[in-house]
């Protein structure tokens, strides 16, 4: 039986709290759900983590662009104008059905409206595979303050060791949304790397650029005083490309390079958020953006969303592209073993752009 309210917060010290999210599987969702009426303290982030409203822009600056005409070149050209400019954009008209968007969202609603006890077998002390793992906040043991977020995290390998591993309330939905979302992210690919003199990309190169995969699907809470923590701190993320789901809630907010104010990236029915990670901001040696983004909680909404993180496969060596330096650029960052550098992210705290700095020359 979950506790109550009162015999979480009132009467039992914190460490309760942790073992009842972190260990027993709860999450915040089961927090949430007790009716808590005020914010634990491990939640309550330090002034200059939460994000302030003033520092916000309120107008719609993220490009939402049709993809409908791949082949048209004004497509290729605001593609890689919003990655060089913004590191993010929307697209629409990407083929991916609205029905795909719609099952993968209800997979994520079956798996968290699981019992803590069918979700925890898929933590990190409990999942028989490293490639499942149900988690809350993002390094709990590396945080000083935790985040108001639980996720499943799918490292997909193959089609057969997903139908045996995942989780059988979601997996279905998670693949199909994989699936279909293959022939999009190929496409994006290639006008992204047409600009930096990638004319064909090759087995080797797509193995660089896509050559592992792994879905999150992340579900935020309600939130009792939701202006004193986050939902997701800023970082950026580790990814080639990330493709990303969001409901009809909002709450990302993305770094503005230019004056360092936060933008709203606001839900947009069947659109689909492109996101540069670090690996291509290192393999075009700066051009691409992998620009720092947070999410906020909500006080009166659940929310979910669902990024797909394309990456190089672990054991790649990740670097400048040889061809964007063939032009005599000097390169700003180090040749680095791909699963090394995500390693170092996942070990620290969410602290903005601070894992991509350590790759710089
Ligand atoms: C969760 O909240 C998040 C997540 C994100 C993610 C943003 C991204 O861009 S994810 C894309 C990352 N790229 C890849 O996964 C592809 C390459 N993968 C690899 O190189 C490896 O699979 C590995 C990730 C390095 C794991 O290798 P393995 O040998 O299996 O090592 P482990 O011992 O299992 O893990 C090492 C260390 O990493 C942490 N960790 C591993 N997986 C996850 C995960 N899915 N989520 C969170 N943390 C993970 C873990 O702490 C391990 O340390 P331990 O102390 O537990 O041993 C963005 C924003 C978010 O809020
Ligand atoms: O939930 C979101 O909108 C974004 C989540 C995110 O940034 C991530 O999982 O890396
Ligand atoms: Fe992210």
């Amino acid at each position: 039986m979950a506790p109550t309210m009162a015999e979480l917060t009132n009467t039992q010290p914190s460490t309760d709290i942790s073992d009842f999210v972190l260990h027993k599987g709860h999450g915040v969702k089961g927090l949430s759900e007790t009716g808590i009426k005020s914010l634990p303290k491990q939640y309550v982030q330090p002034l200059q983590e939460r994000l302030c409203m003033t520092k916000t822009v309120p107008q719609d600056s993220i490009p939402v662009i049709d993809i409908s005409n791949c082949d048209d070149p004004n497509v290729a050209d605001a593609i890689c104008n919003a990655a060089e400019r913004w590191g993010f954009f929307q697209i629409v008209n990407h083929g991916v059905p609205l029905e795909v968007l719609d099952n993968v969202k209800q997979a994520t609603h079956r798996f968290f409206g699981l019992p803590a006890h069918e979700k925890n077998k898929y933590s990190k002390r409990n999942s028989c595979s490293n490639n499942v793992r149900y988690g809350t906040s993002f390094s709990p043991q590396a945080e000083k303050a935790l985040e108001w977020k639980d996720y499943l995290s799918l490292f997909y390998v193959s089609d057969q060791e997903a139908s045996a591993l995942w989780p059988p309330a979601c997996k279905d939905g998670v693949l199909e949304y994989m699936r279909n979302s293959e022939t999009v992210i190929k496409q994006l690919l290639k006008m992204l790397m047409k600009r930096l003199s990638v004319n064909e990309i090759d087995e080797p190169k797509q193995h660089l650029l896509m050559g592992s995969r792994r879905i999150n699907i992340n579900y935020y809470p309600i939130c009792p005083n939701p202006e004193l923590t986050v939902g997701v701190g800023r970082h950026s993320d580790v990814s080639t490309l990330t493709f990303l789901l969001q409901d009809d809630i909002g709450g990302l907010y993305v770094r503005d390079l230019q004056d360092d104010s936060w933008i709203h990236v606001p839900p947009v029915k069947g659109s689909i958020v492109i996101n540069v990670g670090d690996a291509l901001q290192i393999m075009s040696n700066g051009r691409y953006k992998s620009v720092e983004h947070r999410v906020v909680a909500n006080g009166t909404k659940n929310r979910i969303s669902v990024p797909i993180f394309v990456n190089p496969r672990p054991h790649d060596m990740i670097g400048p592209s040889p061809e964007v330096l063939a032009t005599g650029e000097k390169a700003i960052y180090k040749q680095l073993l791909y699963s090394d550098y995500v390693k170092y992210f996942f070990r620290k705290a969410h602290d903005g752009k601070a894992t991509v700095d350590h790759a710089k020359i």
